[in-house]
């Protein structure tokens, strides 16, 4: 089953609440919660005690992404907040292999993330201990980028080598993702979808947050 994950930081952040509700009534899976930390990335978003705020309105599964240098720091700081899956980045990991075995002993699901300029292989070593890879599709940092065209051919190569290993992580996609961009994947399709400002939150209600879910859904499976 593809999984639709809905990135908060794209939403009204003044009507939080109003979002939340708007997303519990669609058939939206995980709720994409991006950490950056100035430094990995030139910007700022979402921390822990906003995190917490936000888990006491919402019953969605907490899938959250670590842009940030030291993600080391950041597990421990965001561990309480039991999410399903933690995204690290391999640029950032001084010890992936420790940090994924940490994140497993906290009952957390370990993810891999990588920018559209690093390597496939700068990953591949830790490939068979995640249960999610997150491919961006734009450079990590900032909502309503243009797709990377070439990060297509790295999602074929990435499904192949999977398919190769027998081994079986999600593919998580992240950056301008809609149908559009969906159909371009037609030929490998990743497992999960994080939907940002270019198809879920252009100002819309309940019923717009749904239609658009309904027609990513669609478009996925199309292409299956
Ligand atoms: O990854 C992100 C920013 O780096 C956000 O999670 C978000 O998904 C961006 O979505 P969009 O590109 O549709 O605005």
């Amino acid at each position: 089953m593809k999984k639709i994950a809905a990135s908060i930081m794209c939403a009204d952040m003044l009507n939080v609440q109003t979002e939340l509700e708007r997303l519990e009534k669609t058939d939206c899976d995980l709720l994409h919660l991006d950490v950056m930390d100035g430094v990995f990335v030139d910007n700022l978003a979402l921390g822990p005690e906003w995190m917490a705020s936000v888990k006491k309105q919402t019953n969605l599964p907490f899938d959250i992404h670590l842009a940030t240098e030291m993600p080391e720091k950041y597990v421990e700081m965001f561990r309480f907040l039991q999410p399903e899956t933690i995204s690290f980045h391999i640029e950032a990991a001084a010890h992936p292999v420790l940090l994924i075995k940490r994140l497993k002993s906290y009952g957390i699901k370990p993810s891999i993330a990588l920018n559209p300029v690093t390597p496939l292989e700068d990953i591949l070593p830790y490939i068979d201990e995640v249960d999610q890879i997150l491919l961006m599709t734009v450079p990590t940092g900032f909502a309503g980028q243009t797709f990377q065209q070439e990060t297509l051919e790295k999602l074929r190569e990435l499904k192949n080598i999977l398919a190769q290993r027998n081994l079986q992580p999600l593919i998580e996609v992240d950056g301008n993702i809609n149908t559009q961009t969906i159909s371009w994947m037609k030929k490998a399709m990743p497992d999960v979808f994080v939907l940002g400002t270019s198809a879920l939150f252009q100002g819309g209600d309940a019923n717009s947050y749904q239609e658009c879910i309904q027609e990513v859904r669609q478009t996925i499976n199309a292409y299956r």
